[in-house]
């Protein structure tokens, strides 16, 4: 890493002999001290240091860095190769746990625990989300800063697509950009066509319904970019990261006249470290409200129960959480036509030629992840009867989901077995399809002591609706013509086989969000629309969990976007 920012690990036993602030030894004092070295807090982090006011910023992160690790290093550089990183010391995994009324199924939803966060464990999919979530987002909240058109410049900080725009940090490109060359390309397009989809030009211009081609975080050498490029790539002197080191709480300070409790310390296994002006927690959906509920921010009967001391009641903290569920659908490729697939890359003999083009022009399969086509699908007509008439219907619930410009389900298709682990890599190889409900209704609340999450992924009879409707697209594409002579046929399942297919492979896309939700005009949430936590001074959220709505995105490039505002709004508030 560059000599900015300076980079301190509590592995090194010189970095702590005595914990900061005891035994006499001093307390560190930051002007901002941001929690968590994801997308947000990297983002938010290194611009708050780029601030010409010079402040001084301290980045705090619970994992170690990639550098630390050099057998995962290499991992980390492949989209392709992200899987072998789940459950290593750079994943979190949080435990699911309660009655899913549906599936019944114990998920172990992956997180990055590492300087970077999940961008070093996620498959490098860039979308930035339709035009309709960000306009309704600034309608809802009354802050046209999170408006469509105020999100495009916030995106071009963000992005490096081509040399005319290389102000951005993280590397973008299209795979029409990225010569992969996939053996499929065109008989996959073809398919989408023939299940009646519209080509898109740009699946990130806004406007989202159709199919188009996958954008992702990868340089044009062929390796992923992560939010330590924010790091990487700034000289601001005033930016200091400590790695391996956890925030467990934040300590506040007695009333101030408006009777505000003011949070100024935060307080790690190395000591407490205190914030002159504020503390951010970037933590992720998760750890962000899990840290609130620890330090006595949440709801105050659920706070009591834990015997927390309640700093401020504050009941959405935790509750909200909504993510995006997934089902896979595989097709065989017959047994002559097997080629080009993730399958081949279990052998030697067929990951020679891939490994061959990928060392020697960074190209190719091996280059980024085996999926090439999205496809982008509104439901509002199917959805509408259902939500109607359904009496627990909410108003937001109504104003969220029963629009016409944003998609409620997505899909994609892979040249290869899909997201779980192949069944047979040696036998057969696979095109696949991954079938998302990007809009569900089920909330999942989380539980405050371990971060558990109440999974309940498809409760709601709409969320069903929703996959049913996918997973049946799904088989049409695969049977459509284009794919007649390549794939073994399988028989479009009825309804009730459809369900327990569902059932069985219902997982999640770890795209979490909305467990510390910004106040909207129906919510009083967790934080206002300039990522203030309510009831309390000196104290914001800004990553994902504060999204008020499921979006219809992939989720890091609005947490970069949310650590960009953040920067904006603070610097605002301390000029
Ligand atoms: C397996 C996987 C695949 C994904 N695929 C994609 C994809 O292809 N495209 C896409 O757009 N999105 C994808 N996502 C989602 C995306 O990566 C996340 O939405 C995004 O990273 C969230 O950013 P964040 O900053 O809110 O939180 P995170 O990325 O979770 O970062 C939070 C950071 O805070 C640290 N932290 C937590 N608690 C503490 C604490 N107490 N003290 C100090 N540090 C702490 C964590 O270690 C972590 O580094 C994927 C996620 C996963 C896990």
């Amino acid at each position: 890493m560059s000599a900015n920012p300076r980079v301190y690990s509590a592995h090194h036993s010189a970095f702590v002999k005595t914990k900061f602030g005891e035994d006499g030894a001093s307390t560190p004092e930051f002007d901002f001290i941001v929690v968590g070295g994801g997308p947000a807090g990297c983002a938010l982090g290194t611009r708050l240091a780029e601030n010409p006011a010079g402040y001084s910023v301290l980045l705090v992160e619970q994992g170690t860095t990639v550098e630390q690790n050099p057998e995962l290093q290499n991992l980390i550089r492949l989209p392709l190769l992200t899987r072998s990183l789940h459950g290593s010391s750079f994943d979190v995994q949080y435990p699911t746990i309660g009655e899913n009324q549906f599936a019944h199924r114990e998920l172990k939803i992956n997180s990055g625990k590492v300087l970077g966060g999940s961008t070093c464990i996620n498959w490098a999919i860039w979308t930035r989300g339709p035009k309709d979530d960000y306009d309704l987002w600034a309608r809802l909240t009354g802050n046209q800063e999170f408006s469509w058109d105020a999100m495009l410049p916030t995106f071009d900080r963000i992005e490096r697509q081509t040399a005319e725009r290389s102000e951005g940090r993280i590397s973008i490109r299209s795979s029409c950009q990225s010569p992969r060359d996939n053996y499929w390309s065109s008989t996959a397009a073809l398919s989408l066509e023939q299940a009646g989809l519209q080509r898109l030009e740009n699946i990130n211009d806004g406007a989202m319904l159709g199919y188009g081609e996958l954008v992702e975080n990868v340089s044009a050498g062929g390796e992923r970019a992560t939010a330590n490029d924010y790091l990487k790539q700034t000289s601001a002197a005033g930016l200091e990261v400590w790695t391996a080191v956890r925030v467990e709480k934040v300590l506040f300070e007695d009333a101030t006249e408006d009777g505000k409790k003011r949070a100024v310390c935060v307080s790690t296994h190395v000591g407490t470290v205190r914030a002159r002006k504020e503390i951010i927690l970037c933590a992720g959906a998760v750890q962000s409200p899990h840290i609130l509920l620890l330090s006595g921010i949440g709801p105050q009967s659920q706070l009591e129960s834990y015997r927390i001391p309640v700093i401020h009641n504050l009941p959405e903290v935790g509750q909200n959480l909504w993510e995006h569920p997934v089902v896979d659908i595989r097709f065989k490729l017959r047994p002559e036509k097997r080629r080009d697939t993730a399958e081949d890359l279990a052998s030697i003999r067929t990951a020679g030629r891939h490994l061959d083009k990928w060392a020697n022009e960074g190209q190719g399969l091996i280059s980024g992840i085996p999926v090439e086509w999205f496809t982008f699908t509104n439901l509002k007509e199917k959805i509408e009867p259902s939500l109607s008439q359904d009496p627990s219907t909410t108003e937001y619930e109504k104003t969220t989901l029963l629009r016409t410009a944003i998609p409620h389900v997505e899909q994609f298709l892979h040249y290869g077995h899909g997201l779980a682990a192949a069944p047979d890599p040696f036998q057969s190889s696979y095109i696949s399809m991954s079938n998302v409900v990007l809009t569900p209704r089920s909330p999942d609340p989380i539980n405050p002591r371990i971060p558990r999450i109440e999974v309940n992924q498809l409760k709601e009879e709409v969320d069903r609706e929703m996959m049913i409707a996918v997973v049946e697209k799904a088989y049409d594409v695969l049977s459509s013509k284009a794919w007649e002579d390549f794939l073994e046929p399988q028989e479009k399942p009825d309804r009730e086989t459809v369900l327990d297919i569902i059932k069985e492979r219902l997982t999640t896309l770890w795209h979490l969000g909305g467990t510390c939700a910004m106040e909207t005009s129906y919510n009083t949430g967790v934080v206002d629309s300039s990522f203030r936590v309510h009831g309390v001074q000196g104290l914001r959220v800004a990553d994902t969990s504060i999204i008020p709505f499921p979006i219809s995105a992939h989720t890091q490039a609005v947490a970069y976007a949310i650590g960009e505002k953040a920067a904006v709004f603070i610097g605002q508030d301390h000029l």
